[in-house]
């Protein structure tokens, strides 16, 4: 893993470290492209000729229905029931906090004004299952569309090898009351949540992370259908900012746990002492070896590197320039820190703290933007799931009291009609 010295950097080349491998992929737009129409023109015949092509799998059916849900959920084992029911209530519990009520607010006398939320009613999930199968991201998204109400929810998951889905994503399935699950993955998925087919209802907005293909997807239907998406959530990323009291073993655990989810995922590792990005390198050598997915994880780190830099104020520059998805601060003193953090997706403080607890069971959501994307886009939470209506009310001293204001507004702006339909309201009493 190359590392550089902050101090030698220009902002040119730190711009150009901080890109993404992913960015600006026009071969995966034009396959994405193809991909989308062919959904569009044959529906469920697509995807059933897409899931040939890129799952190996001839379906017979294109969901798994909740007889099948069931029969299959109960074939997992107990100690990972247990271990989903402890994430589903530890997630659950974080994101109940989320739930807020507005106050309403007496603007000038007369006129009240307030939001109420309402939940998205038609929802999509994608559930990534190319490379390795996430039931924990069917949690992380199943759980605040519930919370929120979310009417109808379509969830959409690769078909593994049988033509069917993994026990560990039906039990999920079932704790979500979840009726059906569609194997159906990639760009394929996104663009049928996006248009609708013969079996596949069109969503309000559509959740998930997934690959290069799966978020590319997501960028074209936000822009070509009235489909939303809740933000770019592609190749897995972190960025460890560690000092001399961070602890090397540990830290080339956290860089090679992201490493493993795929080739394009990146790992960079910012630090005040050379000697700690020394050690950690030579940790991360020993633990690869024994790692089942080592091959995938050396990729990552190959497009991974390390930042030396003169203390931990330096290496918040160059984190939140970086804006990676997850942040850890690996350090003894990282209340020192926080508050200079300003673009992240989910932060991890101190030495005790793996950003694994936050991937599968401590209570926050691991949906996050990744490229960057945390400079403007936050994580999936509850309010992901929900709109904010504006409510208002002018009772008769109201439209006394502010109607002069938007009479003389209207005037201004040249819209007579605006400024009518104060006035006809101000001649007549009620
Ligand atoms: N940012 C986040 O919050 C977050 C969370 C979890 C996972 N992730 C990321 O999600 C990704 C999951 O990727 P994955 O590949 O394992 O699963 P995936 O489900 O996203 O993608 C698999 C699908 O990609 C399609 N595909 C594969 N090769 C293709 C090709 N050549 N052309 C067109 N389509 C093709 C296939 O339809 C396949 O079913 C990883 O990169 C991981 O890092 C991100
Ligand atoms: N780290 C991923 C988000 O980038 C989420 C995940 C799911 N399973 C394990 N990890
Ligand atoms: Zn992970």
């Amino acid at each position: 893993m190359k590392t550089y010295n902050y101090s030698s950097l220009n902002s040119e080349d730190i711009n150009k470290l901080v890109l993404r491998n992913t960015d600006s992929n026009n071969a995966i737009r034009e396959t994405v492209e193809t991909i989308i129409d062919a959904v569009k023109k044959d529906g469920d015949k697509a995807l059933k000729a897409f899931a040939l092509k890129f799952d190996q799998v001839d379906l017979p059916a294109l969901f798994i229905n909740k007889e099948e849900i069931a029969k299959l959920a109960n074939s997992i084992e107990p100690e990972v029931k247990k271990a989903i029911d402890t994430a589903y209530q530890n997630i659950r519990k974080f994101h109940e906090t989320q739930k807020s009520r507005e106050e309403k607010t007496e603007t000038t006398i007369g006129v009240t004004c307030w939001r109420e939320t309402r939940a998205i009613e038609k929802v999509g999930l994608y559930i990534p299952g190319g490379s390795a199968v996430l039931p924990s991201t069917f949690l992380m998204l199943g759980i605040p569309a519930r919370i929120a109400g979310c009417k109808e929810i379509i969830v959409c998951s690769p078909p593994q090898k049988n033509g069917s889905i993994n026990g560990y994503i039906a039990y999920v399935a079932q704790r979500l009351d979840i009726e059906k699950v569609y194997l159906v993955g990639g760009a394929q998925a996104v663009a049928a949540m996006a248009y609708g087919t013969e079996s596949i209802t069109k969503v309000d907005k559509i959740f998930g992370p997934g690959n290069q293909f799966v978020t590319m997807a997501k960028t074209i239907v936000q822009s070509t259908s009235n489909t939303a998406i809740d933000m770019p959530a592609g190749p897995s990323e972190v960025l460890v900012l560690a000092d001399e009291t961070a602890i090397p073993a540990f830290v080339a655990a956290d860089l090679l746990a992201q490493a493993e989810h795929g080739a394009d995922s990146q790992s960079i590792l910012v630090s005040t002492s050379q000697h700690i990005i020394d050690a950690a390198l030579k940790e991360l050598e020993k633990q690869i070896d024994v790692l089942p997915r080592k091959e995938i994880a050396a990729k990552a780190m190959a497009n991974s590197y390390a930042v030396l830099v003169k203390d931990l104020k330096e290496g918040m520059l160059f984190s939140n320039i970086y804006a990676p998805e997850h942040l850890i601060l690996a350090s003894e003193n990282w209340q020192s820190i926080t508050a200079d953090i300003v673009n992240a997706g989910s932060v991890f403080l101190g030495n005790l703290t793996p950003e694994s607890a936050g991937d599968y069971a401590s209570g926050t959501n691991h949906t996050l933007p990744t490229s960057a994307y945390a400079k403007s886009y936050s994580g999936v939470s509850l309010d992901s799931f929900v709109k904010k209506i504006t409510f208002q009310h002018i009772s008769q001293e109201g439209i006394q009291n502010l109607g002069p204001t938007v009479e003389i507004l209207a005037e201004i702006e040249g819209l007579q009609a605006h400024k009518n339909a104060v006035t006809v309201r101000l001649s007549t009493k009620n």
